[in-house]
């Protein structure tokens, strides 16, 4: 089915997934390393090698699932790691954009431009390998729901115009959702990674 206007189809669709989302944080409190034991074989066929690659991870804000485990398990597989960082913004949080910048687990961090955890500005901006993405909703099929910002399409698609990136959907397994309104500035998830499963979309 296509749907007429996808963009007021995701603005309505977003309250429903976000408290969705906040109940399924309540129930499944050990999505954080549950999301390490799932990811652990299939990241590392995919990415044999990680020593001197980039991965970007994200500071958990609210009810998403949170990514440290699986900063910390990638860190010891020899993956450097990186961090969002919005900047560029006007005082009402408006006309910015994200890049990453490095981080190390331990490292002090800061606030970027709309005030959410960062690292510091003195740490250089990196083009990672692999972007671990947030999200309220997703499907099988590597289409993903955000906040509605755009700041991971736009960066995803800039990333993808210099190297190949894989984007690695961080989710609880409730957020599945069928019929996700597409838009065509949309950038697909090559996989999407719960705390039931590894769900691979990108198939080469
Ligand atoms: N961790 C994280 N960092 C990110 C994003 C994100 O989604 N998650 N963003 C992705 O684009 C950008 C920031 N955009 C955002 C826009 C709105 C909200 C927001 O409304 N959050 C909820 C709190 C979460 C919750 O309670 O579930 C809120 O304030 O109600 C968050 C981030 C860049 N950095
Ligand atoms: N590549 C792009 N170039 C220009 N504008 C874009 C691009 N990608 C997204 N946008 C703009 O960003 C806005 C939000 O897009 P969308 O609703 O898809 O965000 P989202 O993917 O849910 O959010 P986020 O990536 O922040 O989590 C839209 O108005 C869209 O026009």
């Amino acid at each position: 089915m296509t749907i007429a206007d996808p963009a007021a189809a995701k603005t309505a669709l977003r309250v429903f997934v976000r408290n969705r989302r906040k109940q399924l944080a309540l129930e499944h409190p050990e999505a954080d390393w549950k999301l390490v034991d799932a990811g652990r074989e299939p990241l590392s066929a995919r990415f044999p090698q990680p020593q001197g690659k980039v991965a970007a991870l994200y500071h958990g804000l609210g009810s998403e699932v949170s990514a440290r485990a699986l900063a910390d398990w990638l860190a010891e597989q020899g993956w450097a790691l990186a961090l969002p960082s919005v900047e560029g913004a006007n005082a009402d949080g408006l006309g910015g954009h994200m890049v990453f910048r490095t981080w190390t687990p331990g490292e002090a961090l800061a606030r970027d431009a709309i005030g959410l955890v960062a690292p510091l500005r003195q740490n250089p901006i990196v083009q990672p390998d692999l972007v671990a993405v947030p999200l309220l909703a997703y499907d099988r099929a590597g289409v993903r729901l955000g906040q509605g910002g755009g700041y991971y399409d736009r960066a995803l698609e800039a990333l993808r115009g210099r190297k190949d990136v894989f984007a690695l959907g961080l989710a609880y397994h409730g957020q599945e959702t069928h019929n996700l309104p597409v838009e065509a500035h949309d950038q697909r998830l090559d996989a999407i990674l719960t705390e039931n499963e590894y769900i691979a979309v990108r198939k080469d």
